[in-house]
């Protein structure tokens, strides 16, 4: 395995970090490709670090993409919505120039046709990812890999990019990037926050079924992650 586990003091310093980092790679893949994309994460972890980043300056934001690992299957006027934190959080000031790719493409449920939407949306994302930043539940879900979810196997293997995944834990029905395309990705991040999410990743780490805890197939997948926590 080649995972790279970083501590950090607290929130703040965390959050500057990282954001450092994924400039980092949005600047070098700019320099070489023209062009980047980066696609994050919801969830109540990333707010701090989606304006640290979304304040950066140095970054040439109207060549950026921006798109989510994942999103409930709701509007970008729910408060479940990924979509609308990123928007509120990340592309303001500086950012505010940087393209959005949203992953929820209307109606109440993700349908095949719905998935084509977005599907057919995504085929204009620069690639491969800058930089991909997932998070991770307390019951080892990462993007929407969630144990039990009903189109898993084909999350973790398929060619995507996205799909529809329904899970008992997962409240809405969700879309989420399959695996193999998270996986193309110049940096891979996992950004997980306190003692009870570093004990969930020591699990993981350990031995078990991938289907019991499904960032297991990250962790195993042989890509370098970077793991940024702080407590
Ligand atoms: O839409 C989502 O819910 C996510 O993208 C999901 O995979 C998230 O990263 C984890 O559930 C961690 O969520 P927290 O940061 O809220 O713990």
């Amino acid at each position: 395995m080649s995972i790279d586990r970083r501590s950090f003091a607290d929130k703040p310093t965390l959050a500057k970090e990282l954001a450092e980092a994924v400039a980092e790679r949005i600047n070098a893949a700019i320099a070489e490709r023209g062009s980047a994309a980066i696609a994050v994460s919801g969830g109540s972890t990333p707010a701090k670090f989606f304006q640290a980043l979304g304040k950066t300056k140095t970054i040439d934001w109207d060549k950026v993409v921006v798109t989510l690992v994942d999103e409930r299957w709701v509007d970008e006027t729910s408060d479940r919505s990924n979509a609308m934190l990123v928007n509120e959080k990340m592309l303001q000031g500086p950012a505010a120039t940087a393209r959005f790719f949203p992953l929820y493409s209307g109606g109440d449920e993700p349908t095949d046709e719905a998935i084509a939407r977005t599907n057919a949306l995504m085929a204009d994302l620069p690639q491969p990812f800058a930089a991909v930043i997932l998070g991770m539940g307390n019951d080892g879900h990462t993007a929407s890999f969630f144990p039990g979810g009903d189109t898993l196997d084909a999350a973790l293997t398929g060619a995507g990019p996205t799909l529809a995944i329904r899970a008992p834990g997962a409240g809405e029905p969700r879309v989420t990037f399959t695996l193999p395309r998270l996986l193309e990705a110049d940096g891979l991040y996992l950004h997980i926050e306190g003692e009870e999410k570093a004990n969930v990743l020591d699990a993981a780490l350990g031995d078990g079924p991938v289907a019991d805890m499904p960032i297991r197939a990250v962790l195993r997948s042989g890509a370098p992650v970077t793991v940024y926590w702080c407590p």
